[in-house]
Formats: C-alpha cells, structure tokens, sequence
C-alpha cells in the first residue's frame, strides 16, 4: 500500500515539460524579462542577434523551456513556430509610436498554421514609464478581445521584476491542461 501510494505520488508530481516562445518587436524587453525569470535579478542586455533559451522550473514541477528570439528581423521567427505549447509576447507599453507596427507582427504571426491553437500571454513590459498605456488599454488597441485563442495580459516592469510572476502562474494554470512533452 505504502509502495502503490508513493509510486501513485510521484506519478501526479512529475516534471511537466513545456517549450515557450517569447517574441515581440526589437528593445520590447524580451531578453530583460527572460533573466528576471531566471535569475530573479536585472541584467544588462544587449540587442539580441539570434536567440537566448533558458530552462526555468516552477514550483508546480512544470519546466518551461523559453526561447528569447530577436525582435530585430520578425521574418525570421516564423522558424520557431513549430512544437511551441504558448507564445509570450511581449510590447513596450510605452511606446505608442511602435503600437501599430508591434499589432501588426503579433497579429500576422497568429496567422500562422503552427499557431492556431496557440495559448497567448501578452505582456504589457515597460509599465513603470510615464507613457505606458494600461494592459486594458493596450488589449483594446491590438485587437487581443477579436482572438479566438486563450490569451491573458499582463502588465511587467523586466527590470523590478514586477507582473512576472502573475503572468506565469497564469500560463502555468492553463499549461497543465495540456500535455508535456520531451525536449
Ligand atoms: N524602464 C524599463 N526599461 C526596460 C524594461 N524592460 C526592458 N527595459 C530596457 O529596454 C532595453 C531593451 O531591453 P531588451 O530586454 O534587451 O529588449 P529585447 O526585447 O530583448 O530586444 P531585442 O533583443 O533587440 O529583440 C534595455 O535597455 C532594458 O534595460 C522595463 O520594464 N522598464
Ligand atoms: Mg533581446
């Protein structure tokens, strides 16, 4: 009894594993918010020239392996697409000028085949800046309520850390709905 018990207990523990996409347009965060996912601490980052992974374990036993592709050429993302279990994407909240443009590179990317049952975590980053507008604000403007897709928003400052955890705990409530996969 005691060996079926611990054998049923480490059955309903083990690890699930995910593979992540992060991706929004150049100078978003993306990079900022992967090591703070990481290492719980700001980094310096540099524009990214091809892409950051990084494995990073939650306390439910859920493993996310995140990729961080740049934002520098968006037609090349598009070779990430596929096994990919959610999308985080991530917008300068304050940067009005780029809206339309970073609406326009999610939107086309939901386009996408690989993508069509995608879950969705946007992530409203640079909220600590005098322009940033509100996720609310930010949901209506890039069209998020006409998705047929689970999604969430999430306000974060990358650099204080603030909304991260929120938003993963989020993705990680829908994540265990679905099926792990081997890496
Ligand atoms: N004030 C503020 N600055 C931020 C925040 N997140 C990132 N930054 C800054 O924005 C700049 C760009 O951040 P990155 O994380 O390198 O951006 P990225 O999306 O990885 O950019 P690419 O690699 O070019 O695609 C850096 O100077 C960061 O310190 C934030 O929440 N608030
Ligand atoms: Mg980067």
């Amino acid at each position: 009894m005691g060996l079926i018990y611990s054998l049923l207990s480490n059955f309903g523990n083990k690890e699930r594993n995910h593979r992540i996409l992060m991706l929004g347009i150049d100078a978003a965060g993306k990079t900022t918010l992967l090591y703070h996912m990481k290492l719980g601490e700001p980094v310096t980052t540099i524009p990214t020239i091809g892409f950051n992974v990084e494995t990073i374990q939650l306390a439910s036993n859920a493993v996310l392996t995140i990729w961080d592709v740049s934002g520098g050429c968006p037609a090349l993302w598009k070779y990430y697409l596929e096994s990919t279990d959610a999308l985080i994407y991530v917008v300068d909240a304050s940067d009005r000028d780029r809206l339309e443009e970073t609406t326009q590179h999610m939107m086309n990317l939901l386009a996408n085949e690989a993508l069509k049952n995608i879950v969705l975590l946007v992530l409203a980053n640079k909220a600590d800046l005098n322009d940033a507008i509100s996720s609310s604000q930010l949901a209506n403007e890039m069209g998020l309520y006409s998705l047929d897709i689970k999604w969430h928003i999430q306000s974060t400052v990358a650099t204080t850390g603030q909304g991260i955890s929120q938003g993963l705990e989020w993705l990680n409530n829908i994540l265990q709905k679905l099926p792990s996969h081997i890496y």
